[in-house]
């Protein structure tokens, strides 16, 4: 049945509320019962005509960019038809809202800024940022994402203009999980920016500042989650794109002792995971033969690395035996142990191997079976070391997840060329299909937000203490288990991201009946786990008054 309680405002304020206005679509009764006549044009629409008009007024914008301003305003006028235009169409939108766009758009944060969205809590709040979050109008928050800027996609430290991310991933949770919207928070902690330029830059909106040491960063991060645990109890943090240091350092910190997780450490990771079990799957080989070379050594190349770790140690490969099959590089080359500046993460997969900085060599030398590029250094991975993949592996598996698109390690038309049609290829933003020789091949797009929107909504629906990270690695099972086999023989690695939802949705079942199965849910077990999802999710549709 509708609801028919009346709304908490009327007219112009009902109007002015985003997530109550319908806009033309208020009906003729409604109109006269809260105070809009006059206020709209006469005509009543439905709901879907409003996003017929949206769409045109988008095919008239000049570029992504100009879509994307477009609506934001839009989700600030009316988020129902908001959201309701992305869930038509996740694969059209998806690009638009977040990756790729949302490069441009926090490269251009405070220029394109027009109002607020989200938390600003700056170190100037220090002893003070419970009583800021009580400035938020929603008591029950249940997840926040939150970044300092630090390490904005590969765009660097771009300190407050980096909002753009948690605001992009909130999106998602919704518009790709079916999170309600009105339970998400994106928040930018503003400790300042090493970038010396957007300091400079009269429009930029944070705190002119270097950021504060780790010990007063330490004491700003615990302060910021003690308040989040006393205002938002039933809350999940999830950590985005920190300084990669700080990103380790948290999630180690606090992945066992609050609910919270690092998308760019766990959720690259487990996306990455489930590609590698597609195309093992295609292969006909176990995750515990294959030899692993990482271009990129920081916070995701070492969240991915642990979590195949894991992962192998699952199908009963010892830690010892798991670390020697995977190697890792970064700028300053081979992480091998005559080096001195390895942090304790990366040392624990450092080789008794002479030093290196050729990443052709080290192919030839290690014969991996997957290459993994998380090093935003575009165009690592040459034409030599592609055909030098092929050469070892009949179906070599490259993985080419740098973002922005430029910062790929290759693009899918040179891997499947280069690899005469036998890559198994994905990257981190959606190249389009290939063709070659009368052969289609459809790369995959390996981004988290396969994973983080499922898990954010099988942890909204369960509410677990803390995230594991076994937790994780069943999403990304669940998420490879969707790739079906007739998609499998075409050499795709991820299920179409016009299915998102659905697939976020099943996904979510099965995370949270494992969630169930190790008693670590704080909520009653359901005797329908899908169905009791499927009825906590958000719809687009507009509330009877
Ligand atoms: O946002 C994305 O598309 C993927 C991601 O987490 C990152 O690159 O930091
Ligand atoms: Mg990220």
């Amino acid at each position: 049945m509708p609801s028919t309680t009346p709304p908490p405002a009327r007219g112009m304020s009902l109007l002015n509320d985003a997530r109550l206005n319908k806009g033309t679509a208020f009906t003729t009764e409604e109109r006269r019962l809260y105070g809009l006549e006059g206020l709209l044009p006469t005509h009543v629409e439905s709901l879907d005509r409003q996003v017929e008009r949206v769409q045109r007024h988008l095919d008239a914008k000049p570029n992504d960019l100009e879509r994307y301003i477009y609506l934001s305003g839009l989700r600030d006028q009316n988020e129902t038809l908001f959201f309701r235009v992305l869930m038509s169409n996740p694969a059209k939108f998806v690009p638009i809202v977040y990756a790729p766009t949302l490069a441009t758009v926090c490269k251009q944060f405070s220029h394109i800024y027009r109002r607020p969205r989200g938390m600003y809590i700056s170190l100037e709040m220090k002893g003070r940022i419970e009583e800021v979050l009580r400035n938020w109008p929603v008591t029950d928050v249940r997840a926040i994402c939150v970044t300092t800027g630090g390490r904005i996609l590969g765009l660097g430290d771009i300190g407050v203009n980096g909002m753009g991310i948690p605001i992009g991933k909130l999106h998602l949770y919704t518009a790709c999980g079916a999170v309600p919207p009105d339970v998400l928070l994106p928040i930018q902690l503003d400790i300042g920016t090493t970038n010396t330029a957007l300091r400079a830059d009269p429009l930029y909106l944070g705190l002119r500042r270097e950021p504060p040491s780790e010990e007063v960063l330490d004491e700003f991060v615990e302060e910021f989650i003690q308040a989040v645990r006393a205002v938002f109890p039933r809350c999940v943090i999830h950590f985005e794109d920190w300084k990669g240091t700080d990103a380790i350092r948290y999630l180690e910190k606090y992945q066992d002792r609050i609910r919270c997780y690092n998308d760019d450490i766990q959720g690259t990771a487990a996306v990455t995971l489930a590609g590698l079990i597609t195309a093992l799957k295609i292969k006909g080989e176990s995750l515990a033969e294959q030899r692993i070379l990482f271009l990129g050594a920081g916070s995701s190349g070492l969240g991915t690395a642990d979590m195949l770790v894991s992962a192998m140690k699952l199908e009963g490969v010892s830690e010892e035996d798991a670390i020697s099959r995977i190697t890792l590089m970064d700028v300053n080359g081979l992480l091998e142990t005559s080096r001195t500046d390895l942090s304790p993460q990366q040392a624990r997969y450092a080789k008794t191997m002479p030093a290196s900085k050729d990443l052709l060599a080290m192919v030839k030398t290690v014969k991996p079976t997957v290459l993994v590029g998380v090093s935003t250094a575009g165009g690592a991975f040459t034409q030599d070391v592609v055909e030098a993949m092929s050469a070892l592996n009949e179906r070599p598996v490259i993985f080419a997840l740098s973002l922005p698109g430029t910062n790929a390690e290759c693009t899918a038309e040179q891997a499947y060329t280069w690899s005469n049609g036998r890559a198994l290829f994905a990257a981190g933003i959606q190249f389009p299909e290939v063709t070659l020789n009368d052969k289609t091949f459809y790369p995959g797009q390996a981004n988290n937000f396969y994973i983080f929107p499922a898990l954010a909504l099988a942890v909204y629906a369960t509410c677990p203490d803390v995230i594991t990270n076994e937790m994780v690695i069943e999403a990304a099972r669940a998420l490879a288990d969707q790739v079906s086999p007739i998609s499998q023989e075409r050499g795709r690695l991820f299920p179409p991201q016009s299915d998102i939802l659905e697939v976020s949705i099943t996904s979510a079942a099965r995370i949270a009946e494992f969630i169930f199965e190790k008693g670590a849910a704080t909520v009653d077990r359901p005797t329908d786990i899908r169905a009791w999802i499927e009825s906590l999710t958000y719809s687009p549709r507009y509330a009877e008054f």
